[in-house]
């Protein structure tokens, strides 16, 4: 399959060079990432240790492929859309956390939109290298009915081909209302903490704050018509706490290095959402009012 990768940061380089050892995957990113790639490959390190050659530019051009993944923060999804416009792509595919972006894609692009999530862990740790830091599962599915399954079945077959835990589903907004009270919760308490995510194991303060943001998250997911437990999403949050407790989230690493934030997809989203769907959720909300506080006092507003 011929597969571009928008977005090769952390996410996408991790990706783009587990994919490259079957497929033909060009990476389209920044310098001097991609200048290293383009001289000396791509070095992956940590789960498993090995350098593969994607193509690698700055330039998306007018490319062709069968399938675009898109693994930039949820900030930077509609600058793809423009960049996507004068490309000829057989679907483009979202594996960012937060949502709205298969919202802006959709509404932006004339190509089937399929929505995806991942439980891999990675990190950019210098120019031509990613470290891979946790092994994990993909997700994907039709964002729109008229987006076929089959679809979906092809791209999870493509991460399968190339050695990866991957699976097609026909209801993926259930996984990402479920991904994004997990990332409601632990997010942005572990960045305002300062914690590493397994300091939200219970009991303690930590822990009530996060599973009441994940538990509104859930009502807010019902009231839009997904069928999400509060049972299922403290189970959820739990176990994540407890498999990634050494980790610091996404959000804890980009406020500990003065980086803008991937708040509006996360809380805001829910905040938003709660609003049009006449549910309050006050935690949520604070949790948002306080990293956006902090994003305008790091001038990132
Ligand atoms: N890093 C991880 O382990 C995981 C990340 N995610 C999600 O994946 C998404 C990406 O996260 P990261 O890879 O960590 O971020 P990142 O910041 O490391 O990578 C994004 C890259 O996209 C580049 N970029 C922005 N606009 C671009 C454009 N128009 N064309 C080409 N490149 C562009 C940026 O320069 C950056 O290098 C986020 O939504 C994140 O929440 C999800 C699961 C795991
Ligand atoms: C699942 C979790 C919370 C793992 O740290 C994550 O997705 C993130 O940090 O963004």
């Amino acid at each position: 399959m011929r597969i571009l990768i928008v977005g090769a940061g952390s996410l996408g380089s991790l990706l783009g060079g587990l994919l490259a050892r079957t497929h033909n995957v060009t990476l389209v990113g920044r310098n001097p990432h991609m200048s290293a790639v383009q001289a000396d490959g791509l070095r992956v390190t940590g789960v498993e240790t090995f350098r593969t050659r994607p193509g690698a530019t700055t330039d998306i051009g007018a490319a062709s492929a069968d399938l675009a993944l898109v693994t930039v923060k949820a900030y930077d999804t509609a600058g793809v859309v423009d960049d996507l416009a004068t490309c000829d792509v057989g679907a483009v595919c979202s594996l960012q956390n937060g949502m709205g972006n298969e919202e802006t894609l959709a509404a932006g692009l004339d190509t089937p939109v399929l929505a995806g999530t991942t439980t891999h862990g990675a990190r950019l740790a210098g120019p031509g290298h990613v470290e891979w830091l946790g092994r994990g599962r993909v997700t994907i599915g039709p964002w729109r009915p008229a987006d076929a399954v089959d679809r979906s079945e092809r791209v999870a077959a493509a991460f399968r081909a190339a050695g990866l835990d991957a699976t097609a589903t026909t209801d993926v907004r259930h996984r990402l209302w479920q991904k994004l009270a997990i990332n409601a919760a632990i997010n942005p308490v572990t960045a305002l903490a300062r914690v590493e995510n397994g300091a939200l194991t219970p009991p303690g303060g930590l822990a009530d704050v996060a599973t009441a943001a994940g538990t509104e998250t859930a009502r807010v997911a019902r009231a839009d018509g997904v069928d999400l437990s509060a049972a299922t999403v403290r189970e959820a949050i739990a176990d994540v706490v407890r498999e990634t407790a050494r980790n610091r989230s996404s959000m804890h690493q980009d406020v500990a290095a003065g980086r803008r934030t991937e708040i509006e997809a996360v809380n805001g989203y829910v905040v938003e959402r709660a609003a049009t769907v006449g549910e309050s959720v006050p935690v949520n909300r604070t949790l948002a009012a306080l990293i956006r506080g902090w994003e305008a006092g790091a001038g990132h507003r």
